[in-house]
């Protein structure tokens, strides 16, 4: 069994066997940490989003979600995580606590803990009032902000988020911080990709960074920084924009 949540060896994967996206990626999660997925526009960040959850098999090298991957013991890898993905996918007939519901059926929360979670999460997102709403009638940062609340209703070891912050509202963005602290207090891994560094850097504890399908840098915030180059007191975003070759060169 390995230690981590998450464990990507030497992974090549994407979309075509001719061109592979990612390029032998190593990547890791501990139990209560988050660890931020850095790169530009096309770097592969939902590529290897995409081959956590499963939706695109490996050409080469292993995901490991909890010591399972998904050839070998599929049911429980699925259950071991929750994905957010960048779009908001909701059934447009199916109201907000309906959502809830389904999402906790499906992940086995039991009634007491599901009905104490559901009501936090719709007064943290301040959501309390769209609860019986269709998701078909909510604007575009209330859809996401059920997907989260979904994510987060379920409490899987390992969280995969996709670009949490588009869309969201400053108090949105509060709210869904907080959350993601409380998460890792309660020993759950989380990797969330995001272009917004500045708001995730003071809560990450690792990150890794993919240029063109590759990991140029991975580590703790000091260790982005060695790889880059910048100066021992220098922020992570100036070490990001040097390793993927912006300004800071
Ligand atoms: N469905 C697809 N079929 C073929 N190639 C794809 C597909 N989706 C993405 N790609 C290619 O894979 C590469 C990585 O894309 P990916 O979506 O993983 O980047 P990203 O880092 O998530 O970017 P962004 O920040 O823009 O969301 C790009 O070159 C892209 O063109």
């Amino acid at each position: 069994m390995s230690e981590s949540v998450l464990t990507v060896r030497g992974l090549v994967g994407g979309y075509s066997r001719k061109r592979p996206v990612l390029k032998e990626v190593d990547a890791s999660v501990r139990p209560g940490e988050l660890v931020g997925l850095l790169g530009l526009n096309g770097a592969g960040k939902s590529t290897l989003m995409k081959h956590i959850i499963g939706l695109l098999q490996p050409i080469g090298g292993t995901v490991e979600v909890c010591g399972h991957t998904l050839g070998s013991s599929g049911e429980a890898y699925r259950a071991s995580f929750a994905f957010v993905p960048e779009s908001p996918l909701l059934y447009d007939e199916l109201s907000v606590w309906e959502h809830l519901e389904w999402t906790a059926m499906a992940y086995g929360v039991e009634e007491k803990t599901f009905r104490e979670r559901a009501e936090r999460l719709l007064d943290r997102f301040r959501m309390e009032k769209e609860r019986t709403k269709f998701a078909g009638h909510l604007s575009k940062g209330m859809r996401q902000k059920v997907m989260l609340m979904c994510a987060f209703l379920a409490r899987p070891p390992l969280y995969v988020i996709d670009e949490p912050f588009l869309g969201l509202d400053p108090l949105a963005i509060r709210a869904l911080l907080e959350q993601m602290r409380e998460e890792k207090e309660a020993g759950c891994g989380l990797i969330v990709s995001s272009h917004i560094l500045s708001m995730l850097e003071s809560y990450c504890d690792r990150y890794v960074v993919l240029h063109d399908g590759a990991v140029v840098a991975s580590g703790t915030a000091e260790d982005v920084v060695a790889a880059a180059g910048t100066p021992p007191s220098g922020k992570v975003e100036q070490a990001f924009f040097r390793l993927v070759g912006g300004s800071g060169r």
